[in-house]
């Protein structure tokens, strides 16, 4: 089910948290929404789930407005909010069951679609427990099992995995990338390593406004403007190669890597590539070229760079 947010506006008082925000979602999409705090990844999808009313704008969920149906919108939405708030004193069966009954689940189905969600989310082994008695990891797949119970085409989770431990990290990822196959899910984090993990697609939001909209892969390379090469020549003489290297037309910058003094980065006028000319350089001078790779950014850089100052980017 596509979902398509056209045009919203959420005020807080005098605060704007989303500034005339678009974009869309396609059906069978795993989306990633990354921003830093505050930026507005919470009040964006608590406006997909109805939870909050736009000042201006519509979103649509498979054509369905969420001015216009809130009803039929809320019944394709699996949410897992922020915190991901539970009843600890309910027992994990019965926790579903109610769930079940809240979101419409027709009584004969409940406790066939309690026992699927039991298996998808791996709950199995401490089915019988509390919540209460779970550790985090297990109540992050109870909320997923929650937001999952009446069979949604869409899936919103507000930073699925925060405060889990690094096996429990990997482990809701994987169910997230499995439940993804199958609906459309949009994840919040502010953690970069999570999206690139999981997502096929990113947007950065900051300050209520999309600053870059792609792939991981896409963003990188968009981002990455000018090429940097790590550049290792095996020769003692340092400051010989550091001016053999700087006298290279289409070189602009040459810098020392530290703890290394073998490597250098070498950066190229926008547009040029260096690598040929200092692969040749080196080899009429009989200098022994123990590394020759482009220094690729990271997303962190990118999400850094945009979020910092006011660029936006588009890779699609
Ligand atoms: N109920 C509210 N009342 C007033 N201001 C709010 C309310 N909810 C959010 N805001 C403000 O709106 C802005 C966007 O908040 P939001 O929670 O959407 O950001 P976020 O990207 O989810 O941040 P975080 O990563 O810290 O959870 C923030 O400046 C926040 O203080």
């Amino acid at each position: 089910m596509d979902i398509c947010v056209n045009n919203i506006t959420k005020m807080y008082g005098s605060q704007k948290a989303l500034d005339d925000l678009s974009f869309k979602v396609k059906t069978g999409e795993i989306l990633g929404f990354l921003g830093p705090n505050g930026a507005g990844k919470t009040t964006t999808m608590k406006a997909i789930t109805c939870y909050i009313t736009p000042n201006k704008g519509d979103i649509l969920l498979g054509g369905e407005s969420v001015n216009k149906s809130p009803d039929k919108v809320k019944s394709n939405i699996g949410y897992l909010p922020e915190n991901n708030p539970l009843y600890l004193d309910m027992p994990i069966m019965d926790y579903l069951t109610f769930i079940g009954e809240l979101q419409g689940v027709s009584k004969a189905h409940i406790p066939s679609q309690v026992k699927k969600m039991v298996q998808i989310c791996g709950l199995d082994a401490e089915k019988h427990k509390k919540i209460g008695e779970l550790s985090k990891g297990y109540r992050q797949r109870v909320g997923l099992a929650q937001a999952l119970i009446h069979d949604p085409e869409v899936l919103i989770l507000d930073e699925p995995t925060t405060g889990l431990d690094p096996n429990q990290i990997i482990e809701i990822r994987a169910l997230i990338k499995e439940i993804g196959k199958e609906k459309t899910v949009i994840l919040s984090s502010h953690i970069l390593a999570e999206v690139e993990a999981t997502c096929d697609r990113v947007l950065i939001i900051n300050k209520g406004k999309i600053v870059a909209d792609g792939t991981p892969e896409s963003l990188r390379k968009k981002a990455q403007g000018k090429e940097i090469l790590r550049v290792g020549v095996n020769i003692k003489d340092r400051n010989k190669i550091y001016k053999a290297l700087s006298e290279i037309k289409e070189v602009e910058v040459v810098s020392f890597v530290e703890d290394n003094d073998e490597l250098y980065e070498v950066e190229s006028h926008i547009g040029k590539s260096s690598a040929e000319a200092i692969f040749k350089m080196c080899a009429n001078k009989g200098w022994y070229l123990t590394q020759l790779t482009p220094v690729e950014k990271n997303l962190e850089d990118v999400f850094r760079e945009l979020t910092q100052e006011n660029k936006s980017i588009s890779a699609n």
